[in-house]
């Protein structure tokens, strides 16, 4: 099971994020309204860490996403807000880069919606619908995924935490495309600064069961 660790911007807290855990990435939230905003002159500090780094944007522009990728070394990019198909495809084209096409779960999910943007993305990102976009804390209600229609793969995103891993280990054992976690809130000591030894904990555990 990949991992994802969202939400940073010390560059003392990555390094140590890459020296014990090495996840397979590190998210940087692009969002001003967000406690976890990465401001651009932490660009300098960040840019040469030796982890793939994800741009998480809530509808920016292209240039705005383009201007992050080149000073940040932004290598995914995550749409999570409500980026159209028409914007999708334009990043994917220009950029070249992984996409992750986040879709915040209320009560249902119409998977015609999502079916367009199969060709367009490298895994779809699940997360709790709500006004601040991300970083809610919350998780949702899993029994929606169960008719996962794709075979594209997906992160489950939302209010993950280290009491969460039996039913992931369920969830995981019935949606096979389920490859990766997201993890944000629920590991912080502050906005934007991990506790690495919780993450190290949520690692090992979930290593041991999927
Ligand atoms: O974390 C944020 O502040 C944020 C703001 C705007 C868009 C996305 C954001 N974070 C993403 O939300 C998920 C879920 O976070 P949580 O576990 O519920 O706290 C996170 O993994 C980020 O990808």
């Amino acid at each position: 099971m990949k991992l994802k660790v969202c939400g940073m911007r010390s560059e003392e807290n990555i390094r140590e994020l890459i020296a014990q855990i090495n996840p397979d990435w590190m998210g940087l939230i692009f969002y001003p309204k967000s406690p976890r905003f990465v401001p651009q002159n932490l660009a300098d500090s960040i840019v040469d860490l030796p982890i793939k780094k994800v741009g998480v944007f809530v509808n920016a522009s292209l240039d705005e996403i383009k201007t992050s990728i080149r000073d940040f070394g932004i290598q995914i990019i995550q749409l999570h807000g409500e980026e159209s198909l028409e914007f999708t495809k334009l990043v994917k084209e220009d950029t070249g880069l992984e996409i992750f096409k986040v879709f915040s779960i209320k009560d249902d999910i119409d998977w015609k919606t999502l079916e367009v943007f199969v060709p367009f993305v490298d895994y779809f990102l699940f997360d709790t619908f709500t006004k601040g976009y991300g970083g809610s804390g919350k998780t949702f209600d899993w029994e929606v995924l169960k008719n996962y229609p794709f075979e594209k793969p997906f992160l489950l995103s939302g209010g993950l935490s280290i009491e969460n891993i039996p039913d992931i280990q369920k969830l995981k054992l019935e949606i096979p495309q389920l490859l990766g976690l997201d993890i944000n809130s629920k590991f912080e000591i502050d906005p934007a600064l991990k506790e690495i030894g919780k993450i190290r904990e949520f690692k090992e555990r979930i290593s041991s069961v999927v």
